[in-house]
């Protein structure tokens, strides 16, 4: 049988940036592979980050209907009903329509984020694979959850039962109680962003494939506890106290609203504030030194390859992990303990005095993006492609690339 069109891979991303960046980093791959990815996301995203994505790219986005009154949700919660509630439907018509044209709908890749697209593919009869977004060894931790709770570390609902740092996972070090990802915002918030964990291990236990946008990792390592947060004011003072030193602020609409009155216009001449650049790009630059980071694990990553020194303020969720990786274990950046004058003045100093650091940036882009780290990144691909290839015998062209 001659087919005319090629095999489609649906990608399923939890909808925001860290998600959707690294999925179509993976669409990337499946183009090479003979494949036509699909990223299917909710209207409100995709409204948000389409304009951001090639036009030219063989990768087809398409949106689904969110059932979102506001053009945004207002919160995590928001996303959460809108995924369980609205998307499944829409996107089991999607592929059944698909089929119904005559395409083959090889696979379904689905963000461990966005675990309702699993019972889809089931449904549907495509193969599933998890996706996880973020640093292998924070998918350990969220996995271990089961354990924790058996041997009473934590709680069944999620509250760290000791206080003061414990040891999560042998052999692994010590982690504040705080740390954990789940604990954000207020108790009733963290016991439902628990059970949304549970939910999302629950239906990925039986999953064939899990597709890891990591490398390698070590044991975690003891780290300061989480320091508390910052308003834009002290973003505002610490920047004011380097009038040196010329940079460049990404800053969303809600935190841009919190600076002084004129303070854009002032600090004009050595610095620009926006709400969006290409940070990859930017990061690429020679001009750029240090980069001030919440930890997010792509935006990690990006300072890996492009050999940047990291100044770290964790938020929540996986990024107090990233920046005990960043700071203790890699050592090719520094903890900050608030973004006040004080500390940002003592964080870059200490950021920019360590001499090794750049030849520890070095080292690690290599060990963890170089050749042979590539080559067998390309290898696992490979395999996960001919694992399921063979697991959906005939409907495939036999001369797709492997
Ligand atoms: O102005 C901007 C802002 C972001 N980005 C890109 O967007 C991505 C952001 O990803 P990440 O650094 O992972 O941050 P978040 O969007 O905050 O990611 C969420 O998802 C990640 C993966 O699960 C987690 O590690 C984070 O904690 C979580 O907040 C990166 O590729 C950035 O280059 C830009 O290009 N320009």
């Amino acid at each position: 049988m001659k087919w005319m069109r090629k095999p489609k891979i649906i990608l399923v991303p939890y909808p925001a940036q860290g998600h959707v960046t690294p999925i179509l980093n993976l669409a990337s791959a499946f183009l090479s592979h003979g494949f036509e990815p699909v990223m299917v996301t909710p209207e409100f995203i995709h409204r948000r980050f389409i304009s951001n994505i090639d036009s030219k790219s063989d990768i087809s986005c398409i949106s689904i209907p969110d059932g979102l009154e506001m053009d945004k949700p207002s919160d995590f919660f928001a996303i959460e009903k809108a995924m369980e509630n609205t998307m499944p439907t829409h996107l089991e018509s999607l592929v059944q329509k698909l089929s119904e044209e005559g395409e083959v709908v090889a696979c379904m890749v689905v963000d461990l984020l966005a675990s309702w697209a699993i019972g889809v593919g089931h449904r549907c009869g495509v193969p599933v694979a998890g996706f996880w977004p973020a640093m292998l060894a924070t998918y350990q931790l969220i996995a271990a959850i089961p354990d924790m709770v058996r041997t009473q570390l934590i709680s069944d609902t999620g509250t760290p039962q000791h206080p003061g740092p414990l040891r999560f996972l042998p052999d692994q070090p010590l982690l504040s109680t705080e740390d954990l990802p789940w604990l954000i915002g207020t108790p009733a918030s963290r016991k439902a962003r628990f059970k949304f964990w549970l939910r999302a291990l629950d239906r990925s236990r039986n999953l064939p494939w899990l597709l890891v946008n990591s490398f390698p990792a070590d044991e975690f390592i003891n780290h300061d506890k989480p320091q508390k947060r910052c308003s834009t004011r002290e973003l505002y003072e610490s920047t004011t106290y380097f009038p040196r030193l010329p940079f460049l602020w990404v800053l969303g609409p809600t935190w841009k609203d919190g600076l002084p009155s004129g303070y854009i216009e002032r600090v004009s001449k050595q610095g620009t504030v926006v709400s969006w650049a290409p940070q990859h790009e930017v990061l690429q630059h020679k001009a750029v030194t240090c980069y001030l980071t919440h930890c997010g694990w792509n935006s990690t990553m990006e300072a890996i390859r492009c050999r940047k020194r990291l100044l770290c303020y964790p938020v929540a969720g996986d990024q107090f992990v990233n920046c005990a990786y960043i700071t203790e274990k890699w050592k090719i950046g520094v903890r900050i303990s608030g973004l006040g004058q004080k500390e940002m003045e003592r964080g870059l100093r200490r950021v920019m005095d360590d001499k090794k650091m750049s030849d520890r940036l070095e080292r690690l882009r290599e060990r963890t993006m170089g050749e042979e780290a590539s080559s067998v990144m390309m290898s696992s691909l490979a395999t996960f492609v001919n694992d399921f290839k063979k697991q959906t015998d005939g409907m495939f062209p036999t001369d797709l690339p492997i």
